[in-house]
């Protein structure tokens, strides 16, 4: 067994007459280990001091908790135990966790000054001399850590009280920025008992942890750390502990200052943005040490953190199946009530499943973003209609990123649109441009993701965008509203949008049969139904559509394709009226150009071949020739 695991030893603490040694034999009878009372390791010399109404101090404390130290060793393979211990300083229980193999989980029972005094009066038979109550309040430094219990209930209640937190699960947050919070919250909402963790940076990143804990103090009680081997030690064995830390080279550096700790079937959730190579390449690394891995996608942004996110985890099942109930109770609800969480499948494949969910994402707002753009500046639509248009739209379409699309053309800031005064040039952390990576590595077309990507990449160009406007002077063209425009406009959108989820479907697919990820695109549409940023009424139907097709591509779905027929003239008309009045659509040109690739036997390719054999010798395949078969042509040499 290694150090720290099995059984714990629990340490009732505070000040006397708090009710240490009632709480701590109804613990141990009911947890059936065996109960020490603190007050009897100390040496003669103590029990006199304090009886003759003389405080203890720092020295006269150390023989009384070496004493402890040692029972403590002596008993702890033995199935744990209970003991009593005031353990007023940090120092004296520093000494004690220092000098005992075991984990100990403190239990600090508080009350009031006057509180205890009242009942300190009416205790005759103990040693200790209520008037060292004052110096004992004045030596308290409460625990950062541990179960905190006040002890104003009647003692049955105080002992069920702690019963409840000695058997929620436990899990330990490392990183308490936008998201780490959220989740650490809405663990502690959903009966599990979280311990967290921030670095300290001089100057810049100090007492993160301990404000954290202190800002929620009325509600909840976060066990914190800022010293990283403290919040390790105190964890539970095996580990649990969960990274909400920027992803990248961030991750690493957190993974090698875990590494000396850690122990075999400790587990590392990983639930930032990361690259699923990096995942991949964690996993293996960690594998050496018996580390297990997640890596967890999670979606849905502070507010999906807080209250529900959709949760994507990949790597090890059995680190799942640990760790599920945990995941699972904080995620989001499907509309029957089930978990938005649910395996992924082995390696890096949860991150991937998050990367593409991004990129999903990125396709989406971009085309939300253009279709606004284009009403309002060139079909002249005022900010109001458009919203209210939006609005009327989503009661079929109920997407998430427009109904939070709505509220931003409501926003105001001194009479004035606030999007009017937001900068056009858009910010990106990376996981679209990875799904363009993987779609190259794939060889998978992602058309609507990728134009998304480059319409950020091309609006964070604003100075020579702004130089170019001006050299070019283009004439704005003004489209005109005609009857039936506003039906063609939503035709135009859904049908986009469709087809931005096909690409990114068929990028899941394709990866999945290239790493054996047996990805299942139904699960993962119910997962992403509630708590994510791409939740729609799609979404929705997706699930059935992949129950009945798994792996079929949305466009030979045949409900996809009655819908793509009946509005695919009207994204035509759109899409290439609005680019004809000077609109730019990248989002919408590249899902009719994929659209129309997709839906043509006859592709242009054969010239591209011909060019290639042409000028280097690469070769061909035929029309009327097996596939496979490849052929050359002298394109010199006349026939
Ligand atoms: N915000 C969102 O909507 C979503 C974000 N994510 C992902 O979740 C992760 C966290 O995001 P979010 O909470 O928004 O980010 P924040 O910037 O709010 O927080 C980042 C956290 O990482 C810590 N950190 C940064 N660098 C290091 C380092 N070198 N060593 C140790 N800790 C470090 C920060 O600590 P310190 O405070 O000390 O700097 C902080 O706790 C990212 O991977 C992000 O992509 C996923 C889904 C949604
Ligand atoms: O994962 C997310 C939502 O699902 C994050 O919000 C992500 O950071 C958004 O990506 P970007 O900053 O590149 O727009």
């Amino acid at each position: 067994m290694s150090v720290g695991e099995g059984k714990p030893i629990y340490i009732v603490m505070g000040v006397a007459g708090v009710g240490k040694t009632s709480t701590a034999k109804a613990l141990a009878s009911e947890l059936n280990i065996p109960f020490f009372e603190g007050d009897e390791f100390h040496p003669p010399e103590n029990i006199k001091k304090m009886t003759d109404g003389y405080p203890l101090n720092d020295e006269d404390r150390q023989a009384w908790l070496k004493a402890i130290a040692g029972q403590i060793n002596r008993v702890e393979d033995k199935g744990g135990a209970v003991f009593t211990c005031s353990a007023l300083k940090e120092i004296y229980r520093e000494y004690l966790m220092n000098r005992t193999r075991s984990r100990i989980e403190w239990i600090y029972l508080y009350e009031s000054f006057e509180t205890i005094r009242d009942r300190m009066r009416s205790r005759r038979e103990h040693f200790f001399n209520p008037e060292l109550l004052t110096s004992q309040f004045d030596t308290l430094e409460p625990p950062a850590y541990g179960i905190h219990m006040r002890t104003n209930l009647s003692p049955e209640k105080t002992l069920n009280k702690i019963l409840q937190e000695i058997k929620k699960p436990k899990i330990g947050i490392i990183g308490l920025g936008v998201m780490g919070q959220g989740l650490a919250l809405n663990m502690a909402d959903n009966q599990v008992s979280v311990t967290v963790y921030n670095r300290e940076v001089r100057g810049a990143e100090e007492n993160i942890a301990r404000n954290f804990a202190d800002e929620n103090k009325e509600l909840y009680h976060f066990s914190w750390f800022s010293d990283l081997e403290k919040f390790l030690k105190y964890l539970p064995r095996p580990r649990n502990i969960l990274l909400m830390v920027k992803a990248g080279p961030a991750v690493d550096s957190v993974i090698s200052e875990l590494l000396p700790y850690l122990e075999k079937d400790d587990l590392i959730i990983d639930a930032g943005n990361s690259h699923y190579e990096d995942t991949q390449r964690r996993i293996a690394e960690l594998q050496n040490k018996e580390v297990l891995f997640l890596g967890t996608g999670v979606s849905g942004g502070e507010e999906g953190a807080r209250n529900g996110p959709s949760i994507m985890p990949g790597g090890s099942k059995d680190a799942y199946e640990r760790v599920a109930p945990i995941l699972e109770s904080i995620a989001a609800r499907d509309k029957t009530g089930k978990a938005c969480c649910s395996y992924i499948g082995p390696g890096g494949s949860g991150h991937f499943v998050k990367m593409l969910h991004n990129g999903i994402e990125y396709g989406e707002m971009q085309l939300i973003a253009e279709f606004y753009h284009y009403m309002r500046f060139f079909l002249d639509m005022p900010v109001e209609e458009i919203a209210a248009m939006f609005a009327k739209w989503n009661e079929k379409l109920d997407s998430y990123l427009l109904e939070i699309s709505i509220d931003i053309l409501h926003r105001k800031e001194n009479d004035e649109l606030l999007l009017d005064l937001i900068l056009d040039a858009a910010g990106q952390k990376g996981t679209g441009g990875w799904s363009t990576e993987a779609a190259l590595k794939y060889g998978v077309a992602l058309d609507t993701i990728t134009a998304a990507v480059m319409a950020r990449n091309i609006s964070g160009d604003k100075e020579r965008r702004t130089r170019a406007a001006a050299l070019f002077n283009f004439k704005k063209l003004d489209g005109v509203l005609y009857d039936g425009i506003h039906e063609k406009l939503f035709e135009a959108f859904r049908l986009v949008q469709v087809v931005n989820h096909s690409i990114g479907f068929d990028l899941l697919n394709k990866a999945s049969e290239e790493n054996n990820w047996e990805l299942d695109l139904s699960e993962i549409s119910r997962i992403w139904t509630n708590g994510c940023i791409i939740r729609s009424s799609l979404m929705n139907s997706l699930i059935d559509s992949f129950k009945d097709n798994p792996k079929e591509h949305l466009l030979l779905n045949p409900n996809f394709v009655k819908l793509a027929n009946r509005s695919r003239e009207a994204l035509l008309e759109v899409g290439t009226q609005a680019m004809s009045y000077g609109c730019p659509m990248p989002v919408t040109a590249s899902a009719i150009n994929y659209f129309l690739n997709f839906t043509s036997s006859q592709s242009s390719a054969n010239m591209i071949q011909a060019q290639r054999d042409y000028f280097g010798a690469h070769a061909y395949e035929r029309t009327d020739k097996p596939r496979g078969e490849f052929y050359r042509t002298h394109w010199k040499i006349k026939n």
